[in-house]
Formats: structure tokens, C-alpha cells, sequence
């Protein structure tokens, strides 16, 4: 859907509306000259401007993060528009003023326009998208609290209610005298009560503790000054001096003390003589100081030659596809295309899957840029991430290396971005609002930013495909595409690295059939291909990747001797095994139409008993392989084993130093992993990955088994990988055995086509859970029914499938339904009733969720 201020009114309100609760006194008598519209940062307001008088002390820009009274609160809230006079509706006596600006400057050029498109888009409240592109903390809410006060007469608190008495207790025993009202309440019984019968008294005091933003850390830094004629000093000050003086006049306060063995009380005589400053300066925790060695950009193979000129001559928006083979170096395309944008005083945004998975990227950038690469992601702290933020916008060149959500990152010169892996469904974020997907967001962004945006993959998605790659004109797919598209045309380009680095050849593929292994009696998880395989490592000291796929709780059900799997006789996709607890009956369910079933004992097709949902974990695995070759050193490498901070890069430099010969993991290991001594790649059931109950299961197959299958042979020995499966005639399998991108993806494109999935027609997934199951039922029900096109328009409508449950049908007691609104590319995509309307038919415990573009429909 393109963007549209039309859409906007659901983010928004524009209405502005005096904040309530009387008037507001001037201080020292002087009008305010200024107004703005704000946000405030409280659930249910947060769809209303407010508008507030800034006093004549303070000047407000948009972008700006105030605090301002609401009600008895002080609220965290940010500045959208501001005006030279009051609204005409309101009373200017009336209106509030804004108590102080916390952060000013906070939004680079553009950077507003970005928010409200994604907000629009993805029919989430501006300031929900606000809040998901700040750091945390910075629109804290203010907090009630609780203090002693007055003189309490000895022994009075014996006449209280022992409400009241235990209320004097808990503040009596606080180091700090007070305490939040909220601990109170929950500490003590009748706290209400209580608490009114102490104020009565004057015995203690409510106050408003202002919203707390993480603030720019600070630390002492000394200067030289020099020493005037007649100061006298000892030996020891004059060396400290000249180790200051020769280090360049200037060190941190702690550095100076430890170099010199010295007290801070030595190096503040030295102040009170004028010989030095001391003063306090901003130190930002963007972490990671470690030394690396610097890596020089390497001679280019004509592909990448080819590539890299392309992008050096691009000049404002331009969309580029880099499709390189697994192993054909595109990340040194990234890194020489970025370093004349570095030069030119632009910055760059580098986005990644995971940013804990790709700790070899990162190491590269850093190699080749050092200091200039910032990483910006969820697992940083508030105050690195804050301290990250007042970096970016300091505006110098830089590159900022991140996951989803770093394409908020707020640089001021934006010369570039790049979405490495861009088919990869952490891109999307699921859940809370807005449901964005990063590589729609940076087209934007680069639109915005009139900057080129750079995808990058070796297995791109149909999506990218269709949008990115020169196919043969075809107006009725043109149209299509003209349609769904959300950015206005521009530029593309399609860049090929077809060829491994040093002409090394991509690993063969061979395919285990999993039944006829089980016919020859072989009953364990390791077919004799990867036995061997693994046997072969010990021998020959080189090293291997056993992959695993493992998906929460549903899973399918498959027989084990003819690789039977059940399926919904309506839908064409595989049931999921479902067993929500104990005493659930089990079932097997189809997550597009409801259909279910309950579990059969026997295949349907052979009548064997070795009917099963399937599923083998990492921890299963490495116990097969432990009983089965003792002597294989294995590294386990899944969200088991990786929840420690730096886990994965620990865990990968052990693995590349040879302290292993067994890498077995989950989908974290298919990211980006690139070490030259891994020849074996073994896929230990692709089975998992092909009967996601999901119309884009084959895809993400193809796309995560070429990526596991090229992690082998990148050095100089060659590689080999086996995938096992029940399945060996999958045409994603097939595609993989015979490395063919093209043939695959076209033969996908018609299946979407003609079903008008996406890239050929859109989707949005309405969502709805609660705690009593009818009520969620009658719910969809009703919203289904609002849903439906016009009778006799249906033709040129939406779809609406379901109401079916969720793939997980209840999540901490929430049963979950949901509704799929598809859209054939010639209808315009938009939800079909204002959300409003939506929501105000959902009793108050149903939540309604808005997914565009999903991702994961089961
Ligand atoms: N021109 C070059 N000359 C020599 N070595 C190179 C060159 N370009 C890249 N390399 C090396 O080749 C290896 C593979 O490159 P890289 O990891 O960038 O590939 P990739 O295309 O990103 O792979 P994947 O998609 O599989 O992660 C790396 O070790 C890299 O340092
Ligand atoms: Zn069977
Ligand atoms: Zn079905």
C-alpha cells in the first residue's frame, strides 16, 4: 500500500485538546510566545495531541522529549509540532506549560516523516512507533512516592490502624526515608487507607519523583595548563606533569592516577596551582575498546570488481540486489563500497539477523574501520543505547552495525544502507505493534535519506526477487507490482557474484532417503553417509556442522517408515500436533481453517505403528552422538547453550581454534559463519523445515538449507554436506541437491501466483486473544462477519479466511484466534474497516492485534 496521509488518522488524532486539571499560574508574570503539540507516554492518551505553552525560559523544537503536568503525574512526552500562538478552541489561561526539556535534538531531517509512515502502515499509534526507534527510558513515566515528614511523637503510632502503622514501619526501616506508592500498596493491607490517616496527621508526604532518563555518563578529565613563574612544586607534581604534558596535555582523571601510582589528591593540588583543569566530559558506553589488528581491503575477483563499481556511482535513492553464492564475498563488497561513502562525511546503516550470531561481521568492520563502527542492538543496556543514540547524532561519519530495529538509528547523513541475509523473518517483528519488517522500513528510509539501500543475500526472497531481479517484461506482473509496491519507482539494480572466492567450488549435496535407512535396519538418527562423514573427521582432523531443526511447540506427524504425513483435507498443508496440557485431549489441526482431527496410532498409508509427531532437539543429538562416537569432541550451540553475553563468539572462537570437531546447533549456525576448515555440513532432518504448516515453508527451506549447506568447503579442502530426509522428492530439497536459485524460485512463484500469496497479493493478519475462550470465539466471529466484502463484489475483494486458532492455541491462559485477510494484487491493501471501528466491537478483555505483511501464519 503506498503511503498516504489519508491513512494516517488512525495514529493520530489531530485534535488538540487542553491538558485537564485547572489553570496554569506564570511565573513571573511573562506570556509564553511558544506552543506545542505533544505526545504524552500514557496508555489510552497515547493517540492525542496535547497541546502546552512553553514558558520563556525554554525553547522546543519537534523531536524534542519534554516532561509536562497531566493530571497530578509528570509525564514523559515528545514535542510534534509547535506554533507562535495559541489554539483558537482553548482558553490559553488553560493550558498547562511544559515543566522542562529533558533531550533536545533528538530527530535527524526526515527522521519524523519515517515514524508517521510506519505508524500509518502498520496501523500502530505514533507514539508506540516512537517508542520502538528510542532507547529505552527516555519517555519514563513519573512515579508516586512516599516520604516521612514532621516529627512523629514518640509512641503515637500505637493509636494508628495497623495500616497506618505498618506504613511507618516500612518508611522507618528505608535507608532512604521513602518508598514508591506502589511498593506500598502491595506490601500492605488497606494501604489507602492507611496512607490518608498518616497525611491527615502530616506524618508523611506524597510526591511525584520526575520521569528519570538515563543520563550521559560522566567522568573526569584532567588537562594541562602549565606552570606560571613562581609556583612552586615538588618532584613528584612536576612528574605527573610531564607525563600529562607528553601524553598530549589530556587523559581521564583514573587513567592519569594509574599511569603515575598516584592519589587524585596530588592531581587536584596541582589544580588549586593552575597547572591543570580538571572537569567532567561525556564518556559514551558504546563499548567494546579491545585492540584489533587493522585489515587492509583486499584485491577484488572481477565479480565483486564488477559490483563495487556499480555501487560507487550511485547517488541518491536506488535499490540494489546483491546476489552472491554462499562464500563469494559479499561482505568485502559492503565494506569497500562503504568506505568512500565514510570519506564523502556520510554514514552508513549495516543491518543484520542477529546480531549475536553474526560476531565474526561485526569483527570484520571493526577490523577495517575500528572506532567508527558503532553496534546498535536489544541486547545493549539503556544507558549504551542511549549513550549510542547521542553518538549517531553527533553526525561525524559512521557505520552502525545492527539488528531490526538499528534501522531507526538516528544519523543525520545517511549515505547507505545495507540488509545482509534480507530474506531472513527476524527482519520482522512479530510482536508488539508496529509489526514492521525492517527491509520495508529501510526502503523508506533510503527514500527518505535519498540514499541507495543495498540487499544482499545468497538465496534472496521471492519478495526481493520479483521486485529486485531483471525478468522478462510482463505488463500483468509489472501491474502487480506497480500496486503493492510502497516506495515510488526508482532506480534498481540486480549485482551477481555467481562464483565462489579462488573459483572454490560450492559443496556437493547428497540426499539420504530417512525410509529406506529404516528398511536396511539402520535405526539410528545418523544415516551411514553422515556416519562416515562424521567418522572421517577424527581421521582426517578437519570440521564439521550438524544442523538441527527445531520449532517450539507444534510440530507435525509423520510416519517413520513411508514418511506418510498427515495433512488437513482442505488446505494442502500439514496438520500440527497439539497438545496444550496434561489433561488436553491431543489433536492435530489445520492452522488456515480449523479443521481438526484427533492422532491416529497407525500410518494411513502403511500401517505401521511408527507414527509419530516429529522432532529430535540439539540435547537429543549430542546424546546419540556421545554414545554413538565417543571420540568427536562437540561444541552444542543453541538458545541452550548461548544465553550468556558473548556465549556465541566464546563458543565460535573455541570451535574456530580446533578445540572441537562438531559444531551441532540449531538455526543460529547458519548465519554468516565462516570458517575455512568445516568440510562437513550434515542436515540431521530436513523434514522439520519442509512441513511448516505455512504456505512460505518451502522457501524458508531452500533459503536456510543453501545457507547451512555453505558453510562447508569455504577453505582450501573441499566440502560435502548430507541432508537427511523423509522427503527426498521435495522440490525445495531438489532445489538444494542441485543448487538452482532460479529454477526453484520460478516454479514457487506460480504456486503463489495462482493463490495470490505474496509477492503476488498481501496480507494482514488480525489477531485476537483473551481469557475465556467463547468470548474470543464470538469476537472473531463477529469481526470476520464485519470483514466480508460487499455482497456481489466479492470478485474484486479481499479474502477472509478463517476464524481459525492460533498455531499455539493458548499462550499463559490466553486462547488465541485470528483471522487472515488476503488481498490479490488488484485489490488495494488496507484494512477494510477503520481500526477503530474494530476494536470498539472487542469486549475489554479481548485484545486485538494487527499484523501487515505477517510472516508467521502457523
Ligand atoms: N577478494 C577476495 N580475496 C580473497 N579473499 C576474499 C575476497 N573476498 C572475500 N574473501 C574472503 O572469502 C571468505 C568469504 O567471504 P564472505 O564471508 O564475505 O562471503 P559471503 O558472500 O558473505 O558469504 P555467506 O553469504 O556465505 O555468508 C571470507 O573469509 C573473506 O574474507
Ligand atoms: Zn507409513
Ligand atoms: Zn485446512
Amino acid at each position: 500500500m503506498p503511503f498516504s496521509p489519508e491513512t494516517c488518522d488512525l495514529s493520530v488524532v489531530s485534535l488538540a485538546v487542553a491538558e485537564p486539571g485547572g489553570a496554569y499560574e506564570w511565573r513571573g508574570g511573562d506570556r509564553p510566545s511558544q506552543w506545542v503539540d505533544v505526545l504524552v507516554d500514557l496508555p489510552g492518551e497515547d493517540r492525542k495531541l496535547w497541546t502546552y505553552a512553553v514558558p520563556p525560559d525554554l525553547s522546543v523544537r519537534p523531536g524534542d522529549i519534554l516532561s509536562v503536568p497531566f493530571g497530578s503525574q509528570q509525564l514523559g512526552a515528545i514535542a510534534v509540532a509547535t506554533g507562535d500562538r495559541p489554539p483558537q478552541d482553548l482558553d490559553p489561561e488553560a493550558v498547562k506549560a511544559v515543566e522542562d526539556v529533558v533531550v533536545s535534538g533528538f530527530f535527524p531531517a526526515s527522521y519524523w516523516a519515517l515514524l508517521e509512515r510506519v505508524a500509518a502502515y502498520y496501523y500502530t499509534p505514533l507514539i508506540q512507533v516512537i517508542k520502538t526507534a528510542l532507547p529505552p527510558g527516555l519517555l519514563g513515566k513519573s512515579q508516586r512516592r512516599i516520604r516521612l515528614s514532621g516529627d512523629i511523637p514518640k509512641g503515637a503510632e500505637v493509636f494508628c490502624t495497623p495500616a497506618a502503622r505498618q506504613i511507618l514501619e516500612l518508611l522507618g526501616e528505608s535507608k532512604t526515608g521513602d518508598y514508591s506508592w506502589i511498593y506500598l500498596r502491595r506490601q500492605v493491607p488497606n494501604a489507602t487507607r492507611g496512607l490518608h490517616e498518616l497525611s491527615k496527621k502530616g506524618w508523611v508526604e506524597s510526591y511525584l519523583e520526575p520521569p528519570k532518563p538515563p543520563r550521559a555518563k560522566l567522568q573526569k578529565a584532567v588537562t594541562f595548563v602549565g606552570v606560571e613563574p613562581g609556583v612552586e612544586l615538588t618532584d613528584r607534581q612536576h612528574e605527573v606533569l610531564e607525563v600529562l604534558r607528553r601524553r598530549g596535555g589530556e587523559l581521564w582523571l583514573t587513567e592519569l592516577q594509574q599511569i603515575c601510582h598516584t592519589s587524585s589528591g596530588l592531581i587536584q593540588t596541582l589544580e588549586s596551582k593552575g597547572c591543570v583543569e580538571i572537569d567532567e566530559r561525556e564518556v559514551l558506553r558504546t563499548g567494546d575498546r579491545r585492540r584489533r589488528e587493522r585489515d587492509r581491503p583486499k584485491d577484488l575477483t572481477n565479480y565483486q570488481e564488477s559490483a563495487l563499481t556499480t555501487l560507487n556511482d550511485l547517488r541518491g535513492f536506488n535499490r540494489v540486489l546483491l546476489h552472491g553464492v554462499t562464500g563469494s564475498g559479499k561482505t568485502e563488497v559492503y565494506l569497500q563500497a562503504i568506505a568512500p561513502i565514510l570519506d564523502r562525511g556520510a554514514s552508513a546503516i549495516v543491518l543484520v539477523p542477529e546480531i549475536g550470531l553474526t560476531p565474526q561481521l561485526c569483527d570484520r568492520f571493526r577490523a577495517r574501520f575500528g572506532d567508527k563502527v558503532l553496534v546498535y542492538h536489544s541486547g545493549l543496556s539503556d544507558g549504551e543505547r542511549y549513550d549510542s543514540w547521542r553518538q549517531m547524532l553527533a553526525g561525524s561519519p559512521q557505520i552502525v552495525i545492527g539488528t531490526r530495529s538499528a534501522i531507526f538509528a538516528p544519523l543525520p547523513k545517511l549515505g547507505a544502507i545495507v540488509l545482509d541475509e534480507e530474506y531472513d523473518d527476524s527482519y520482522k517483528q512479530d510482536r508488539p505493534s508496529p509489526t514492521y519488517h525492517a527491509r520495508t522500513v529501510a526502503e523508506w528510509r533510503a527514500e527518505l535519506a535519498d540514499c541507495p539501500l543495498i540487499l544482499g543475500s545468497a538465496t534472496p526472497s521471492l519478495e526481493t526477487w520479483v521486485d529486485y531481479a531483471p525478468t522478462e517484461p510482463d505488463p500483468t506482473r509489472d501491474r502487480y507490482r506497480r500496486r503493492q509496491a510502497t516506495v515510488s519507482p526508482a532506480p534498481t539494480h540486480y549485482l551477481s557474484l555467481p562464483e565462489r572466492i579462488h573459483g572454490r567450488a560450492l559443496p556437493p549435496v547428497e540426499v539420504v532417503d530417512m525410509r529406506q535407512e529404516f528398511r536396511k535396519g539402520n535405526k539410528s538418527i545418523f544415516s551411514e553417509s553422515l556416519q562416515a562423514g562424521l567418522n572421517q573427521l577424527v581421521e582426517t582432523g578437519q570440521q564439521g556442522i550438524l544442523f538441527i531443526h527445531r520449532r517450539g511447540h507444534s510440530s507435525f506427524v509423520s510416519c517413520r517408515s513411508c514418511g506418510y504425513v498427515m495433512e488437513c483435507p482442505h488446505c494442502d498443508v500439514s496438520l500440527s500436533y497439539h497438545h496444550t496440557h496434561e489433561a488436553a485431549a491431543e489433536r492435530l489441526r489445520c492452522h488456515y481453517c480449523g479443521y481438526s482431527q484427533s492422532p491416529l496410532d497407525r500410518c494411513p498409508d502403511c500401517h505401521s505403528p511408527y507414527f509419530k509427531h516429529f522432532g529430535s532437539g540439539t540435547q537429543r543429538v549430542t546424546q546419540a552422538l556421545a554414545k554413538q562416537f565417543p571420540e568427536l569432541r562437540v561444541i552444542r550451540f543453541d538458545s541452550d547453550t548461548t544465553r550468556t553475553k558473548d556465549a556465541h563468539r566464546i563458543l565460535l572462537t573455541r570451535f574456530a581454534n580446533k578445540e572441537a570437531d562438531l559444531l551441532v546447533g540449531t538455526q543460529m549456525l547458519t548465519k554468516g559463519l565462516d570458517i575455512p576448515q568445516v568440510t562437513l555440513v550434515g542436515v540431521v532432518a530436513a523434514d522439520g523445515l519442509l512441513n511448516l504448516c505455512d504456505y512460505r515453508a518451502a522457501e524458508r527451506a531452500f533459503q536456510t538449507l543453501t545457507q547451512v549447506v555453505g558453510r562447508a568447503g569455504r577453505g582450501g579442502d573441499r566440502g560435502r554436506a548430507v541432508i537427511q530426509t523423509y522427503n527426498p522428492d521435495h522440490p525445495a530439497i531438489e532445489a538444494v541437491r542441485r543448487q538452482q536459485y532460479e529454477q526453484f524460485i520460478q516454479a514457487e512463484l506460480e504456486t503463489r501466483e495462482a493463490l495470490h500469496y505474496p509477492p503476488y497479493g498481501r496480507l494482514i493478519l488480525l489477531k485476537v486473544s483473551g481469557m475465556d475462550e467463547a468470548t474470543v470465539c464470538e469476537t472473531i466471529a463477529e469481526l470476520a462477519h464485519m470483514l466480508q466484502p460487499e455482497p456481489g463484489w466479492e470478485d474484486i475483494a479481499h479474502e477472509v479466511l478463517g476464524p481459525s486458532p492460533a498455531p499455539i492455541a493458548r499462550v499463559s491462559n490466553r486462547y488465541r484466534w485470528q483471522l487472515l485477510l488476503k488481498f490479490p494484487p488488484w485489490v488495494p491493501v488496507h484494512l477494510p474497516r477503520p481500526l477503530e471501528e474494530l476494536r470498539s466491537r472487542c469486549p475489554h478483555t479481548v485484545r486485538l492485534a494487527i499484523d501487515v505483511d505477517p510472516l508467521n501464519l502457523g
